[in-house]
């Protein structure tokens, strides 16, 4: 019965999930469907306004369609109504209906994507129809009846028709957007709700408390960019003014040169010559600082936009969990963090600056053009769709590429970085062959898609560039005809073709612009997709107890890593560890028993079971509060390149918002040294406790670093410290000075050691042998000599290595056992 409900509303969960969003966006789809409709509904009745009274008879319907030539539009358009009514009555039977259900199929069928582009290409036909129409400037739909006036739409007519068809062409493009914005999202909403449920077939329950990750969809992107960016509108304000203040100036300076010829020559007025040349000077100079202003404020937008997008994509890596570590390389992450976030800032900030220079002078420019000829104009704008269309094409597969190529950087990085940071390993094992190797093979994988790139890049630009000349053409010819007419001067064609070069490069950057845009938001739609990233352990909760006993629990916990869903490293795990007590975890390596200092640490969280300390759950804990009271040393200790006095306050500084009243003095910090054994070395130190330690602690030994990583564990006055092989990569006297401040510091705190050297945890209260994830003994030293099982297996199997373990043979109470031993 319970599991029943748990399903459904798991079901329920799941649909929600599901439908929310993508119902939104299918809402704007079909609202955007609907007008397009009724508008190119409307531009293909207008032309028959005039002769519609007179279909009373199917024969007049027929005779209207009879008429080769002059009406194949409305055959074209009729035929094209009738697909949308297909079209109409396919996606009112599929996609709708489907967006109920849990099956996710794509949002048009085949069919009905036919239809679409039908319609698109019907729509495009429209248009040019118009075009011809206003060039022509009238139309004959119907032979003439005896006594009829010729069917003209008249300027206004045309216009209206004009304008309803880059409408419902607006409306094509704006669908077409939406139908992919809709498989997007549900399919990255599919995965999210799979996750949720932990995967259709998934053998492994337990991951779902791991996947919580925020999912963004690519469309989330530029609002997010747009929202990084907002904290500077003011400066942007100010870079768009002056840029439209500069991209007036620009197009306005054609025009004065165009009235100083006429004063110089055709028109002679030297006053009016001089006063116009000054004006012209006047309005080149101010164009000229409106430009520097724009630039250097855009320079300043780019660089903070750079600087939010570094610290809040840090931050937000700072958040992340142990797991999503563990399965994401590192060369990865500091590739978004500088390449993509570079990209990101400068590109947006750059094409910004030239988009709105270009488009405010394409709109001055067309001011001027529609002013000098509307038809001529419109004419221009014949291509205008198509280019749209190359441009909507091309821009989705330069984003893929682009994003494609980001990745594959970022993976040649890592090898690099990987290699870079081993290099003693690299060079001990003579792998530079192999490293090389791998490194050229991603290399060449990057070159082979930068190849794919520039080629489609070539294409476009080849289009592109034919489609201006074109354009060019088509205007000079029915301009010529004009002038043939004598309908327009030659003067005026002229000039209408130096604005249209000026629209031409406005237009071209814009394609440049939107293509260079398009690698940005590429690359941001990684950065954002880290930066959103929700951690999978999410931040701590706020309890802080004025009493703290230091106790440990681990009740009946099972555990898989992130990285390796398959293998239950924990399973049915449960131990107590007491306030003051020293409980060592020994056992087989692989056993689990670092799992179990990182579930305490939180690193990781269960996927059954509870972790407590004090009787609490962990997850209740203020973080910094407990990171204070719970001190881990591990085997590999990790020093930063500061001095030695920072590195043991690493986490208690004055940044780390710590009070004032609880920041470690210089005392306790060589409190911390002393019992740590390091006092003495470090004072011998030229500089002290302000010695640098290098990266990474280079200069110091291994053994100085681990006393130095117990110092920084003691500095917090620790009441639980969890020592993880502190002393297995240390040499025997190290090991010995390192054991000696552990013994020391074991001292009235509850203690959980790994031992590998079982010599250095014999005197704990209580050992604990860890096999397979579970508790498979526990006892004092002598009673699970005693015991003779793993334990006892464990210490036979090391006294026969050598005699630096010979102080585990037993006590005079398992003298029987010695006899067995040796
Ligand atoms: N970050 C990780 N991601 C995936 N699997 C891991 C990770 N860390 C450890 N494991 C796996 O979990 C299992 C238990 O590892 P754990 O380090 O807890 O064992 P251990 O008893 O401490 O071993 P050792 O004594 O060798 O340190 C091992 O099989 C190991 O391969």
């Amino acid at each position: 019965m319970a599991l029943n409900g748990g399903r459904e509303s798991m079901g329920s969960d799941r649909r929600q999930i599901i439908l929310t969003p993508v119902m939104r966006t299918a809402t704007g789809l079909w609202l955007t469907w609907t007008i397009k409709l009724s508008i190119t509904t409307f531009t293909a009745l207008y032309p028959l306004r005039g002769s519609l009274w007179r279909l009373q008879r199917f024969a007049d319907i027929a005779e209207l369609y009879s008429l080769a030539g002059s009406n194949l539009d409305v055959w074209l358009l009729s035929v094209a109504h009738v697909l949308v009514l297909a079209a109409l009555l396919s996606r009112v039977t599929s996609p709708y209906r489907r967006f109920s259900g849990l099956v996710i199929p794509p949002p048009y069928s085949k069919m009905s994507h036919g239809v679409y582009w039908s319609c698109t290409l019907f729509e495009l036909l429209l248009l040019g129809k118009a075009v011809v129409v206003a060039v022509l400037g009238e139309e004959q739909l119907l032979p003439p009846h005896p006594g009829d006036q010729p069917a003209s739409r008249g300027d206004v007519g045309l216009l209206c028709m004009y304008v309803c068809v880059i409408v419902a062409l607006l409306c094509s493009f704006m669908e077409g957007w939406l139908g992919q914005r809709i498989i997007t999202q549900r399919r990255k909403q599919h995965e999210a709700a799979d996750e949720v449920s932990g995967g259709g077939s998934s053998q492994q329950p337990l991951l779902g408390g791991k996947g919580k990750v925020a999912q963004e969809t690519d469309s989330a992107t530029i609002p997010a960019l747009i929202k990084l960016s907002a904290p500077d509108s003011h400066i942007l304000f100010l870079a768009f003014t002056a840029g439209a203040a500069a991209a007036l100036g620009q197009a306005l300076i054609p025009y004065y040169t165009g009235k100083i010829i006429d004063y110089a020559s055709i028109d002679p007025e030297p006053h009016a010559f001089r006063i116009t040349t000054l004006k012209m000077l006047g309005m080149a100079l101010g164009c000229a600082i409106f430009t520097g202003i724009r630039g250097g404020l855009f320079t300043v937008a780019m660089t903070r936009l750079n600087v939010r997008l570094r610290q809040q994509l840090f931050a937000s890596l700072m958040a992340q969990d142990a797991g999503f570590f563990d399965t994401t390389k590192t060369g990865e992450i500091t590739s978004r963090l500088s390449a993509d976030t570079t990209t990101v800032s400068d590109q947006i900030c750059l094409n910004l600056n030239v988009m709105l220079r270009s488009a405010t002078q394409a709109a001055m420019v067309l001011a001027f053009m529609f002013t000098a000829s509307w038809r001529l104009t419109v004419v221009t704008f014949v291509m205008i769709p198509l280019v749209i269309a190359i441009c909507k094409v091309y821009g989705a597969f330069y984003r893929r590429m682009s994003k494609k190529v980001q990745t594959e950087l970022a993976e040649a990085n890592s090898v690099a970085e990987e290699a870079l940071s081993t290099m003693t390993t690299v060079k001990a094992h003579a792998a530079e062959d192999s490293t090389m190797t791998a490194y050229a093979f991603k290399l060449h994988r990057f070159y082979l898609l930068q190849r794919r790139e520039a080629i489609a890049y070539g294409l476009y630009m080849t289009t592109n560039t034919f489609l201006a000349a074109a354009v060019v053409a088509a205007v000079l010819f029915y301009g010529g005809s004009l002038v043939l007419k004598g309908a327009m001067s030659a003067g005026s064609l002229v000039s209408f073709m130096l604005f249209q070069q000026s629209l031409s490069s406005a237009f071209q950057s814009l394609g440049d612009v939107f293509s260079a845009l398009s690698a940005a938001v590429g690359a941001a739609d990684k950065v954002i997709e880290l930066m959103r990233r929700r951690p999978a352990v999410e931040e701590s909760g706020t309890l802080v107890p004025t009493t703290f006993a230091g106790k440990v629990t681990l009740q009946d916990v099972s555990f898989y890593y992130p990285a390796r869903p398959t293998l239950r490293v924990l399973s049915g795990m449960s131990l107590v560890v007491n306030p003051g007590e020293i409980v060592a975890l020994v056992g087989p390596s692989g056993g689990g028993k670092s799992s179990i200092v990182k579930l305490v640490e939180r690193f990781y969280l269960p996927d059954e079971g509870r972790v407590l300390i004090d009787d609490r759950p962990v997850a209740e804990y203020d973080r910094k509060w407990l990171k204070q009271r719970v001190a881990l040393v591990s085997q590999e200790p990790v020093l930063y390149a500061r001095s030695i006095r920072r590195n043991i306050l690493y986490g208690l500084e004055e940044e780390d918002g710590l009070p004032a009243a609880e920041l470690p003095t210089q005392e306790d910090v060589e409190q911390a040294a002393g019992l740590a054994n390091a006092h003495d070395f470090i004072c011998a130190l030229p500089e002290g406790y302000e010695t640098e330690c290098g990266e990474k602690g280079v200069q110091l030994s291994g053994g100085q670093k681990q006393r130095i990583a117990i110092a920084r564990a003691l500095v917090r006055r620790p009441a639980i410290l969890l020592l993880d092989e502190a002393t297995s990569a240390l040499d025997a006297d190290s090991e010995a000075v390192v054991q000696e401040a552990l013994d020391r510091t074991m001292k009235s705190r509850t203690v959980l050691v790994i031992a590998h050297r079982l010599s250095t945890v014999q005197d704990a209260h209580r050992i604990i042998v860890v096999q397979h994830g579970q508790v498979a003994e526990q006892g004092s030293h002598d009673q699970l000599l005693e015991a003779g099982g793993v334990y006892a297996s464990l210490v036979r199997r090391q006294l026969a290595r050598g005699p630096s373990t010979n102080r585990l043979l037993p006590s005079a109470s398992s003298a029987s056992f010695t006899g067995g031993l040796l």
